[in-house]
């Protein structure tokens, strides 16, 4: 199997510090991946390099057999969800105007970029609602537009940065099972960050916890355990399995955000901070 990313030794820094030190991995050319991690633990800061957009310090990073490259046609990025800006604008506007601008340079006449808008718009299901301003979409349906943008140009791995942020779980169950769809439809690779755990079940191949600097990629059932995220997190941890969910527990330490509970579990949303 040709890996879609194959990391070697790779040192990512930010602001002068390391996020991820000396991280090696491989991610197959057909896996859905879950990035999971805190908040600050380097989500965005991996996809970042993965797009060539910050070097690694040390070590190398290939995409598809080759060094890692601004404006690489394979990979679609959808970046977490930015403010409105244009609130007027149509569906279809948003995504033809991504296609006609900074999206690698691509110059399409307009009946092949016609082809195209309507072809992304379709995988997501989303050619009806494209017509109307995007001020009237609601959260997943707007995030589904933006998926179609990352979408263009049919990129072999997509690297989507947080795409349950701010939407209500049932919305997000739907945008993780559009996702593995087509992902698994276009048999191509997709990273998909999140800071929960279980709106993912069952959608993803494998898993990517980072932590502290380091990464641990493994099924669920290796990666998360107890005895891996005490690794990762140098802290007493618990995996908790319940009603097919999972939760962590951090130790009793972690009393500021335990105190909002009635016990000390809770789910990855709330991942154990303790990772300084
Ligand atoms: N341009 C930058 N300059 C300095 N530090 C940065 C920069 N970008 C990110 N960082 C720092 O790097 C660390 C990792 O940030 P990153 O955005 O990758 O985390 P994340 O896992 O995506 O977090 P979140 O879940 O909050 O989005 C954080 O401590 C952040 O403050």
């Amino acid at each position: 199997m040709k890996a879609a990313i194959a990391i070697a030794d790779a040192t990512l820094v930010q602001g002068g510090r390391a996020v991820l030190s000396n991280i090696s991995l491989e991610i197959g050319s057909d896996e859905f991946i879950g990035v999971l991690g805190a908040n600050g633990a380097g989500k965005t800061t991996l996809m970042r390099a993965i797009l060539g957009l910050l070097r690694p310090a040390t070590g190398h990073i290939e995409v598809f057999g080759h060094p890692v490259r601004r404006g690489n046609p394979l990979i679609g990025y959808m970046p977490q969800m930015r403010a409105q800006v244009a609130p007027r604008l149509s569906g279809t506007t948003m995504v033809m105007a991504a296609l006609d601008g900074h999206r690698w340079g691509m110059q399409l006449p307009s009946a092949a970029a016609g082809r195209e808008v309507d072809r992304v718009l379709g995988l997501v299901q989303a050619t009806s609602l494209a017509a109307r301003p995007l001020a009237e979409l609601s959260g997943g349906e707007r995030q589904r537009l933006l998926l179609a943008q990352a979408l263009l140009g049919e990129p072999r791995l997509l690297l989507l940065d947080e795409p349950l942020i701010s939407l209500d779980p049932s919305r997000q169950s739907e945008v993780v099972a559009l996702v593995r769809s087509l992902q698994r439809t276009l048999g191509i690779a997709v990273l998909f960050s999140a800071h929960e755990l279980n709106p993912l079940l069952g959608a993803l191949d494998r898993v990517l916890y980072l932590g502290r600097g380091h990464a641990a990629l493994g099924s669920v059932d290796e990666v998360i355990t107890s005895s891996s995220l005490s690794r990762l997190y140098g802290a007493a941890i618990e995996v908790v399995r319940l009603d097919g969910r999972i939760f962590v527990m951090s130790d009793a330490h972690d009393m500021e955000r335990d105190a909002h509970g009635p016990c000390h579990v809770h789910s990855h949303d709330h991942a154990p901070a303790r990772s300084a």
